[in-house]
């Protein structure tokens, strides 16, 4: 199996590529190294990979943030040849928290050795723009509005750089807390038609993580053929914080205006324009009245290393 590194210097405020200095001098085995230039550009070296199948596997790492990964995945997607690792070198990493990652060379040099476990994974699509592929989550409404605000913040890297990145999250949830507008929601799965008002976000989740460590959906799990989605609604301002702090430890699903539901795909319908994120990435708003149907791709893509689960931490089936 052929090592590849994808290096994003540009993640966590520039400081990876520091990390990147550190971390190389370590690898006792061959590889290959790109390091991007800009947005896209990581998927693209992965899609160059995908649509080469050789007579050689490949272990395509990345090293960055979770944007880093999301591009690498969905750009080696359906390459069975193709199996994606990652040194979380990011400011959030949230992959990490829900999937396998490498901590240091030597584990990479035991993967590449053994090949013992390259689980195959769901991934989601959102029906938006011409389609978004998410691998942790994608949603509507408060939380995208926090992840557009971060995400066009001109703090952001200087902060990142000074090791207060969550500090803008912080930030710009309080300013969305005070300015958000709830919406109505309408959303169909397996038949059924539900109706929520003054909904603050609904979240459709792959994995159990987002946000920088929020266990926003216990209950998901990438390797079950299902999405997970949460719908938060009727909720005062500082009940909403009080349920917010909840997410770190996944105690919100025990408040009566969280609403939780499985299933392979989810139809999402509001009221008004609202704000859409697919992996943290701001995609624009949704318009109103029009549906968003989220669907899972099931086993869309090879995970190097034990997938962790954040429900019961169940060992998956392997493919060799
Ligand atoms: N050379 C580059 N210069 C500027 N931006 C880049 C470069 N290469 C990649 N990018 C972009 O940097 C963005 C952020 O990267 P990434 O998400 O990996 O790091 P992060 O934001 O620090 O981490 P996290 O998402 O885990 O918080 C990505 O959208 C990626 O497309």
């Amino acid at each position: 199996m052929k090592a590849v590194f994808i290096v994003n210097p540009a993640a966590r405020g520039g400081k990876a590529l520091g990390k990147w200095a550190e971390f190389r001098r370590t690898v006792a085995f061959p590889y290959q190294e790109f390091m991007t230039i800009g947005p896209g550009h990581a998927k693209a070296i992965a899609r160059g990979f995908a649509a080469q199948p050789g007579q050689e596997n490949i272990l395509l790492i990345a090293f960055g943030g979770d944007g880093t990964v999301h591009e690498i995945i969905t750009g080696a997607a359906g390459a069975g040849h193709v199996v994606v690792g990652s040194v979380g070198a990011g400011s959030g990493n949230d992959f990490g928290r829900g999937f396998s990652s490498f901590g240091n060379a030597e584990e990479i040099a035991a993967y590449l050795d053994l090949r013992q476990d390259t689980p195959a994974l769901d991934l989601g699509h959102a029906g938006f723009k011409g389609g978004l592929i998410f691998v942790n989550s994608s949603g509507i409404g408060f939380d995208a509005e926090i992840s557009r605000g971060t995400g066009r913040s001109s703090m952001k890297p200087l902060l990142n750089r000074m090791g207060l990145g969550k500090f803008v999250y912080a930030l710009y949830t309080v300013r969305a807390l005070f300015t958000f507008r709830t919406f109505s929601l309408e959303v169909m799965h397996d038949e059924e038609r539900l109706s929520y008002r003054d909904v603050w976000f609904a979240t459709v989740s792959n994995q159990p993580y987002y946000g920088g460590g929020m266990k926003i959906s216990p209950q998901s799990d990438p390797a079950d053929g299902l999405l997970e989605l949460t719908v938060v609604s009727r909720l005062s301002r500082m009940k909403l914080l009080a349920v917010f702090g909840s997410v770190f430890f996944g105690a919100h699903t025990a408040f009566r205006e969280v609403d939780c539901r499985k299933s392979r795909s989810f139809s999402l319908k509001a009221d008004r324009a609202v704000p859409l994120h697919a992996d943290g990435e701001d995609a624009g708003d949704i318009e109103p009245g029009s549906p968003v149907v989220f669907t899972v791709k099931q086993k869309a893509w090879r995970l190097a290393g034990q997938q962790r689960t954040g429900r019961s931490g169940i060992k998956h089936e392997s493919t060799p």
